[in-house]
């Protein structure tokens, strides 16, 4: 059969897509689920768990190289072919867990092929067939951008796609971009032993607006591994390698076995055939979207996931399968959804956190807090007393409405503020639940404290806003 009909058709099986998939088929609409591999997920085949598999296997190395402050001899040996085993083990389990997922999918929904549009509702497939549908989603994902400055190299060139292939740790990397993903993988792989170097020609570390939290973080994750701001980078083959140099802030020249490119992961469009649609298109070539509908203009088109741009982490590639699945198949008919509160995490150690708005420096009408974690009870006990965390209220009521924080357990507590924040809370509501010591968590105090004084709100009433050593 040349020609196939649906109510939804669905390009990308990735979490943004599987979700909308999933939304539509329940909403009732028939759909076709269109991938090119059906490759379970970049979450679990190339992104989120295999990194936070090899970020697990450095924690041990760094956590046994790290004990002699306890008193506990002890000094790793690091087999790099194991750990990279590790990774790729565990990481299958994962991609196996999203396979079956896609196995219980009724056969006739699923086709394996790359898709175009030729009209707003109409795809071309590469194996001949067409599909014709009443809406589309587009959840293609993003894919690694590799600038052609590493045209020279491009044989020792790595990305998120092929490191975690390699058989054994390598002896030397130059890691190009100060991301999320440049510094979690880099900071792994120095705790392995692997001599590493960052090198961004942008300012700022994780891509953190906060400047003060950015040179805090910075000068933290510096003291294991050299990260050099606002550089440009160029790199020529070097024997069984590459010769990096780099100039602007700072210069210098250095050999690496390799080089991981993590510069950023622009949306998978090109070749999707997008000028047939009509659709608006920004700068980028990415269409424009309402946030609320996933929505592309009026047309029957709707966006998910890392394809859009905007806040590319899984459970937002989820959520807004989700929104976009539920109005493809009720569409013309499409409802707005309200969006949680952004949220990202870094899984550096001290781990990072990015909620809701983060204020220009100085902003007017914003009151700040700030607190630090190099004094902080449990942190000192856990010898990782290091770390920044500020939050931005309403000037006017103390009502929470972002944060960027960098210190010990980060990526739980961020959890708590997130969730205060996308509930409306003021800082004074915040500091009246209990905070139990000694945790991390009472490392933010602080900062409410700060807020409740800067808009001259009263901390809460029966609560002692005094701080004893050791809290
Ligand atoms: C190294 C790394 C670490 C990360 N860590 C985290 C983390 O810890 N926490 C977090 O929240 N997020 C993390 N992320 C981000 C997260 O992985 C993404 O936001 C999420 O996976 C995006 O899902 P998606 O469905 O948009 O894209 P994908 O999962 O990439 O799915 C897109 C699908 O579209 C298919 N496709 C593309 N074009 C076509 C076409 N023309 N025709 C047919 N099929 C097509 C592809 O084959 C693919 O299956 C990480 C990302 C990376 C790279
Ligand atoms: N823990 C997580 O949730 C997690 C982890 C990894 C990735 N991600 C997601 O993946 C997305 C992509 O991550 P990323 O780190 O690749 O991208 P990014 O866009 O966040 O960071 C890219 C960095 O590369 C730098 N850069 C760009 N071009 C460069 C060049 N030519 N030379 C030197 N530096 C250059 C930029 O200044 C920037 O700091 C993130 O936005 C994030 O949402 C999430």
């Amino acid at each position: 059969m040349d020609e196939l009909f649906c109510d939804v058709a669905i390009i990308g099986a990735g979490t943004a897509g599987l979700a909308a998939e999933r939304s539509a088929r329940s909403n009732g609409a028939k759909t076709l689920l269109i991938d090119e591999s059906f490759g379970g997920t970049t979450c679990a085949s190339v992104g989120c768990m295999p990194s936070k598999l090899l970020i697990a296997a450095a924690g041990a190395a760094h956590a046994v190289r790290t004990a002699p402050v306890f008193g506990v001899e002890a000094t790793p040996t690091i087999d790099g072919a194991a750990v990279m085993a590790r990774v790729r083990k565990e990481r299958d389990k994962f991609v196996s867990g999203v396979e079956e997922s896609i196995a219980k999918i009724p056969d006739d929904v699923k086709i394996c092929a790359r898709a175009r549009f030729t009209s707003p509702t109409t795809l071309a497939l590469d194996d001949g067939r067409t599909v014709r549908a009443r809406a589309v989603v587009i959840a293609t994902g993003a894919s690694p951008l590799i600038p052609d400055t590493f045209d020279a190299v491009k044989d020792r060139v790595l990305t998120n796609e092929t490191i975690f292939d390699l058989e054994t740790l390598p002896g030397s990397i130059g890691v190009i971009g100060a991301g999320p993903i440049g510094l979690e993988l880099a900071q792994a792989l120095a705790r392995l032993g692997v001599e590493t170097m960052v090198l961004d020609k942008g300012d700022a570390v994780g891509a953190l607006k906060d400047p003060h939290v950015a040179e805090a973080l910075h000068a933290i994750l510096e003291r294991e591994l050299p990260i050099k701001l606002g550089v440009e980078t160029e790199a020529v083959p070097d024997r069984d390698g590459v010769r990096l140099s780099w100039t602007g802030k700072d210069s210098g020249e250095r050999r690496f076995d390799y080089l991981l490119v993590a510069t950023g992961r622009p949306p998978r469009l090109k070749g999707l055939g997008l000028e047939t649609t009509g659709l608006e298109l920004d700068d980028h070539g990415s269409p424009t979207y309402r946030t609320e509908t996933m929505q592309c203009g009026d047309a029957p088109i709707f966006l998910a996931g890392d394809a859009d741009h905007d806040r590319p982490v899984l459970h937002e590639a989820s959520s807004e399968g989700t929104i976009a699945g539920r109005n493809a198949a009720h569409f013309p008919d499409v409802t707005a959804a309200e969006r949680m509160v952004p949220f990202a995490v870094m899984f550096t150690e001290p781990s990072v956190a990015v909620i809701g708005v983060v204020p220009k420096d100085g902003a007017p009408d914003i009151a700040v807090g700030t607190a630090s974690y190099t004094d902080q009870g449990r942190a000192k006990v856990m010898a990782c007393n290091a770390g920044l965390v500020r939050f931005y209220a309403d000037a006017a009521d103390g009502k929470l409405i972002g944060a960027t924080m960098a210190g010990p357990g980060v990526e739980h507590s961020a959890h708590l503020i997130a969730w205060a924040i996308q509930s409306g809370w003021t800082a004074t509501q915040t500091l009246a639940l209990p905070f139990y010591h000694p945790t991390f968590e009472e490392g933010l105090k602080p900062a409410l404290l700060a807020i409740c004084h800067a808009v001259h709100a009263k901390p809460p009433q029966f609560r002692d806003d005094g701080f004893l050593p050791g809290t």
